[in-house]
């Protein structure tokens, strides 16, 4: 489908997904890519590209001439990603590698613009790793759940002497149950920004 808007905003029910493969929510991207500052007609990078939500929502904003490199380890989560970006016509504008950050991020360009949404135990390597190749005036933004990525991904930044700020995310929807509209909470998230 060609999505007709300016702004992404992409419902998270349009997307492809499969059981246990991740997505970054529809409010929790509104603020990543509010905090990447995309170009149109930038790169970005995007580690750990999941279900393929913030790829698809970054190449929209960074029209026809932007480019998306998605690196996914999980196969299955590579394949949605590949899916995702067809559903929405932005394939030709993604290059999807399957394989292990940081090792595969050799196969993507050197860029100002990083989105890590995953990372798991090799979080704080691939951060070193993005800042090695992050050209100038770079940002970077990490998405963490759980406190013990937060303090690894804090203490590479500290570690890198990077100048970041950490946001916390909470969002409950309204679910409407017999006839009552009750707030439903998501897992609240982190959203780190860092500067080069
Ligand atoms: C929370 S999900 C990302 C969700 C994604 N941003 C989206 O929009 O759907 C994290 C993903 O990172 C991937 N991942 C974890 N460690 C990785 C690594 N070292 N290299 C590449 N991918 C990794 C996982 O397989 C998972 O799909």
């Amino acid at each position: 489908m060609t999505w007709p808007y300016a702004t992404p905003g992409i419902p998270d029910d349009l997307f492809y997904r499969e059981e246990g493969v991740p997505m970054t929510k529809a409010e929790v991207r509104a603020v990543v890519l509010s905090k990447l500052r995309l170009r149109r007609g930038g790169v970005l990078v995007d580690v750990g590209s999941g279900t393929g939500t913030v790829t698809v929502e970054a190449a929209l904003l960074m029209g026809e001439e932007g480019y998306v490199c998605a690196v996914e380890k999980d196969p299955r989560a590579a394949a949605l990603t590949r899916k995702n970006t067809e559903k929405f016509g932005v394939a030709n504008r993604v290059a999807v590698v399957e394989g292990e950050a940081p090792e595969a991020l050799e196969k993507c360009p050197r860029s100002d613009r990083y989105f890590i949404g995953g990372g798991g135990r090799r979080l704080g390597e691939i951060i070193r790793a993005v800042f090695s190749r992050l050209e100038g005036n770079g940002v970077v933004v990490i998405d963490v759940v759980t406190l013990e990525s937060l303090r690894t991904a804090l203490e590479a930044l500290e570690g890198l002497g990077v100048k970041y700020e950490v946001v916390q995310i909470w969002v409950a929807r309204g679910e409407r149950r017999g006839g009552y509209t009750v707030m439903t909470a998501l897992n609240p998230v982190y959203v780190v920004t860092a500067y080069a």
